[in-house]
């Protein structure tokens, strides 16, 4: 039988939203966790704010916006799971602020989005979105015109991460030469070479691609001028995110001929669901290859990351565990057999583990472990004691000044 926590495991309520994977769905249940609404969109905002608000875990995608607004009014909300990479669409000051802690699955999708990249590479160079558009309206634009090999040719990677530095050992293995500007010094792999500017990546590469997080510095980061900076002919790719790119530039330089093509994964708004309508300045333009954000969509990337999350969601529910939370201190807790658990969150200030300490001192509590970890803004207390005195710990260590959140695990 799945091990008890204080709260009963069918009252602990679980929304699921833009139709994360059913593996997701089965590590939860596998674990007890049966209390769950799927659902296969994001939801506007006034319909999140009425579901989330008994919601005890919310699962997302990269579509959902959970605002600070949102946020304020989760009252119970334990704990958020992006089931991708990108955590941009969290405020996660709110959630720290809130005492929610925020997970994501930041490499389970990363190999997906290299090959999609790798192929559209290709794609683009040989001219296949255009030659593939006039086919299907009648044409037949058969031509080597514009039409070229990846072999030599420069691949500018911005934002050599994960799935950047991934790339850049694909793309070599098709013969390109590949440069990266990044904002950190990194080691390159293979024979990449890191430039100093997003400018010289710009005048070298024949194709530009975008592997940078949404951050307030990648916003608009290719505007006009940098298209302009690009070489005549060059190819733009982006499957990072529809901020980085100013899209009516992009159509602008791809309508004059300036750039040759494009493929574009994001989009600055993307329709909530697959019913909506998608619209974009880029729609008509034939040489830009468009898909709807798939970039991390593949079965074996979304079957991993219903699992890797959902397990990161279960297991800081079940113990307290928050090892890879994008925004907790970190701490890997061992089982608790026979022991009622305490978890405290609180802002790192000073004082709040002297006042906790006094709370099982004045009262004769037996500590029997304790776990102190903290980042800038929290502090995570983790405390087993006696099963007999858990109730009136929990009691008084909520009233502890600085305290955002309080739960007891059985
Ligand atoms: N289209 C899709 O379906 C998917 C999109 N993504 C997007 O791709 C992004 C990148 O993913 P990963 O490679 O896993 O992230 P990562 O965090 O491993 O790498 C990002 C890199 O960008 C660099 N960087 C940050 N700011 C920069 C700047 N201003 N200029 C140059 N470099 C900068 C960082 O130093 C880091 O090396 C994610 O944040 C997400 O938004 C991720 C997965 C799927
Ligand atoms: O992993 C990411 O950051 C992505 O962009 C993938 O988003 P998705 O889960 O496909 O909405």
């Amino acid at each position: 039988m799945a091990p008890q926590t204080s709260l009963q495991k069918d009252k602990i309520r679980i929304l699921l939203l833009e139709g994360v994977h059913q593996s997701a769905v089965d590590v939860l249940a596998s674990r007890g966790y049966t209390n769950v609404e799927y659902l296969k969109t994001s939801l506007p905002e006034d319909e999140l704010i009425e579901k989330i608000a008994d919601a005890h875990f919310i699962g997302i995608r990269s579509r959902t916006q959970l605002t600070r607004k949102v946020l304020e009014q989760a009252p119970k909300l334990i704990a958020i799971g992006c089931f991708c990479i990108g955590t941009n669409q969290v405020d996660l000051q709110a959630a720290t602020e809130l005492g929610i802690a925020v997970f994501n699955a930041p490499y389970s999708n990363t190999r997906s989005v290299a090959e999609l990249i790798i192929a559209e590479t290709i794609l683009t160079l040989r001219g296949i979105p255009e030659k593939n558009a006039v086919c299907h309206r009648g044409g037949w634009l058969k031509s080597a015109k514009g039409s070229f090999e990846a072999r030599g040719k420069t691949l500018g990677i911005v934002g050599y991460g994960a799935i950047g530095s991934q790339l850049s050992v694909m793309a070599e293995a098709l013969g390109m030469r590949v440069i990266f500007f990044d904002v950190i010094t990194k080691l390159p792999l293979g024979n990449a070479m890191q430039v100093n500017s997003l400018d010289e990546l710009l005048a070298q590469a024949d194709v530009v691609t975008l592997h940078v997080p949404e951050l307030p510095s990648t916003r608009m980061m290719i505007g006009a001028e940098q298209l302009e900076r690009m070489k005549p002919g060059a190819i733009l790719l982006n499957a990072s995110r529809g901020t980085v790119v100013d899209i009516d530039a992009l159509a602008e330089v791809l309508k004059s001929g300036h750039l040759a093509g494009a493929a574009i994964d994001v989009f600055p708004v993307e329709p909530r669901g697959n019913e909506d309508e998608f619209q974009s300045p880029l729609r008509g333009i034939d040489n830009a290859l468009l898909t709807p954000h798939i970039g991390g969509s593949t079965m074996e990337a979304q079957e991993n990351i219903g699992i890797e999350v959902a397990e990161k969601l279960a297991i800081y529910s079940d113990n307290g565990t928050t090892t890879s939370s994008v925004n907790f201190p970190e701490v890997a807790l061992p089982g608790h057999p026979g022991v009622h658990r305490l978890l405290h969150i609180h802002k790192n200030v000073p004082g709040v583990l002297g006042a906790i300490n006094q709370v099982f001192s004045d009262n004769a509590i037996n500590i029997s472990a304790q776990f102190l970890q903290t980042n800038e803004t929290l502090g995570y207390v983790v405390i087993d004691v006696d099963a007999e005195y858990s109730d009136l710990a929990l009691e008084k260590i909520k009233d502890i000044p600085a305290t955002l959140r309080c739960r007891v695990l059985f």
